[in-house]
């Protein structure tokens, strides 16, 4: 792999109508961390030529001048050449344009005479799925007009269509901008440093844009000046994804500990195709969260026992001796060892102490038969609790039962089953989470049978479930509790053993 060229631009597009807006939100693009900005200037109210000489001369930051031509109409046309032949004679740092304005021949003299602005060109492509062969070509006949800095706006559907956009980037001897426009987008903005990309584009706090991390996110999460060619990536494989404060507790710890990674958000909808499109040496590792845990599993080369016979993964790495994919389980752990230590602390405070699993021989009512679900009925079952499932889905419900030796009812009767008193709960559904946090998957008078409950659902923190539990006096465990423990053990996983707990514990007593 070509190395990486250092030191990427961060920048962030402003469409203002006027000077002021243009002026005022440079100043916020500057507070918030950008290098650069992007004036466009087709997104303003254009009343007078000296409207460029008065954003020129006011600037705060370095700029990129940018005009393109939305519509084939001649006015439109002559504002355009006016407006960049303009900004060339005030020698901007760089003046962007679109490859049909680039070849005009009385602009292509005009820029060979005024050499001190940097000519980015640009162009859109828009759907297709353009193969490496392709963009190369395109990318050959926008560097023979002349173009310092060459951009390609590229319209992506998945994930996967941004693996030829890597390889663009990591081979292109020109320096090369790539904004995949659309949601599943985002990473190609976060790794572009990595593959050599010149500059990457954040929104500004407030304004955010599909696809677009925002510029505090590339400064403070990501920190994509400390990325290179060496950086491993590590990501969540899910969908949604948003949600996750993954990037936020590996990201640090990863700097913390001086292992050169980043953790992205990976927004999958096909996992079997992501796996069979990354291959890559260096897409090191991943967490699989939902939908995706149990499809994930036929998706690796090798699958950890336990993770085996949990049926769901939600920690694949790829291991370095044969870069084969190695799935495991760090769910199960995380949420049954949470639950068995809340459990103990009550026997202490009661004065009761027992070497056994303090879930052995309690009933354990579980809702949601997915890949947390599944790992909660595992571990429980395990430690000799009496599993009983609920699930919208019976049929998941039935096929987890007896793969548990455990019980399914249908979820019409969670709310009226009660059998006896000082039951666990676990809802390892979605149920109650953000945005649809007002919800919950039990009534407040129905968890009163409940010693303790657990949620897996970690945003919000305190779930509706779990202020409703501790208002009837059951113990409650968080989802947070759950999430920290999962991510140490994928942490360990992703490097090789290292060890940040009391960081990562601190980290999200501040952060969440
Ligand atoms: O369940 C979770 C949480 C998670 O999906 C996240 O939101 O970061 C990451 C998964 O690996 C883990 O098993």
């Amino acid at each position: 792999m070509a190395d990486a060229k250092k030191n990427v631009l961060v920048c962030t597009q402003l469409e203002c109508e006027t000077v002021e807006e243009m002026l005022s939100s440079m100043e916020q693009a500057k507070a918030e961390g950008a290098d650069i900005v992007e004036l466009c200037f087709h997104a303003m109210k254009f009343t007078h030529i000296s409207q460029v000489d008065n954003l020129l001369n006011e600037k705060t930051l370095p700029t990129i001048l940018s005009y393109r031509l939305n519509s084939s109409n001649e006015d439109c046309k002559s504002n355009c050449m006016q407006v960049l032949k303009r900004a060339l004679d005030l020698e901007v740092e760089f003046v962007e344009m679109d490859y049909e304005v680039a070849s005009d021949k009385s602009m292509s003299e005009y820029m060979h005479k005024r050499p001190h602005s940097k000519v980015i060109v640009s162009s859109y492509v828009n759907g297709g799925k353009p193969s490496t062969e392709k963009l190369g070509d395109l990318i050959a006949s926008i560097q023979s007009i002349g173009a310092a800095v060459i951009k390609l706006e590229i319209a992506v559907d998945f994930i996967t269509d941004l693996a030829p956009i890597f390889q663009l980037l990591t081979h292109c001897q020109v320096p090369l901008i790539v904004l995949a426009v659309g949601s599943r987008g985002l990473i190609s903005q976060i790794l572009a440093p990595k593959f050599g990309g010149f500059l990457v584009y954040g929104s500004l706090a407030g304004k955010s844009v599909a696809g677009l991390p925002t510029l505090v996110s590339l400064r403070q999460v990501y920190k994509v000046e400390n990325v290179d060619a060496d950086t491993k990536v590590f990501g969540l494989v899910s969908n949604p994804v948003g949600h996750s404060k993954g990037p936020i507790l590996h990201n640090p710890t990863f700097r913390h500990t001086r292992y050169n990674g980043i953790y992205v958000p990976m927004l999958v909808d096909d996992v079997k195709e992501f796996f069979k499109t990354y291959t890559a040496t260096d897409f090191a590792g991943f967490s699989v969260g939902i939908p995706h845990k149990e499809a994930a599993v036929a998706c690796c080369d090798e699958v950890d026992p336990l993770a085996k016979s949990i049926g769901a993964v939600n920690t694949i790495i790829r291991r370095p001796i044969d870069q084969k994919l190695i799935g495991y389980n760090t769910d199960c752990d995380a949420s049954i060892s949470a639950i068995e230590d809340a459990l103990r602390e009550r026997q202490v405070s009661k004065g009761v102490a027992s070497d056994t699993s303090p879930l052995a021989g309690k009933t354990f009512v579980l809702v949601g038969a997915g890949g947390a679900g599944r790992a909660l009925a595992f571990g429980a079952k395990i430690k000799g609790a009496r599993v009983v499932i609920f699930n919208r889905k019976y049929e998941r419900a039935k096929a987890l039962a007896l793969a548990v030796s455990g019980e399914a009812l249908p979820f019409e009767c969670l709310h009226e089953f009660c059998p006896e008193k000082g039951m666990i709960f676990a809802n390892a559904s979605a149920i109650g989470m953000e945005p649809d946090s007002n919800t919950s998957p039990l009534p407040k008078e129905a968890l009163k049978a409940y010693e303790l409950v657990f949620d897996a659902v970690y945003t919000p923190r305190n779930t509706r479930l779990l202020q409703e539990a501790a208002e009837v006096g059951a113990t409650v465990v968080s989802g947070v509790e759950m999430f920290i423990r999962q991510a140490l053990g994928q942490f360990r996983l992703f490097t090789g053993g290292l060890d940040a707990e009391s960081y990562m514990r601190k980290l999200v007593l501040d952060q969440f």
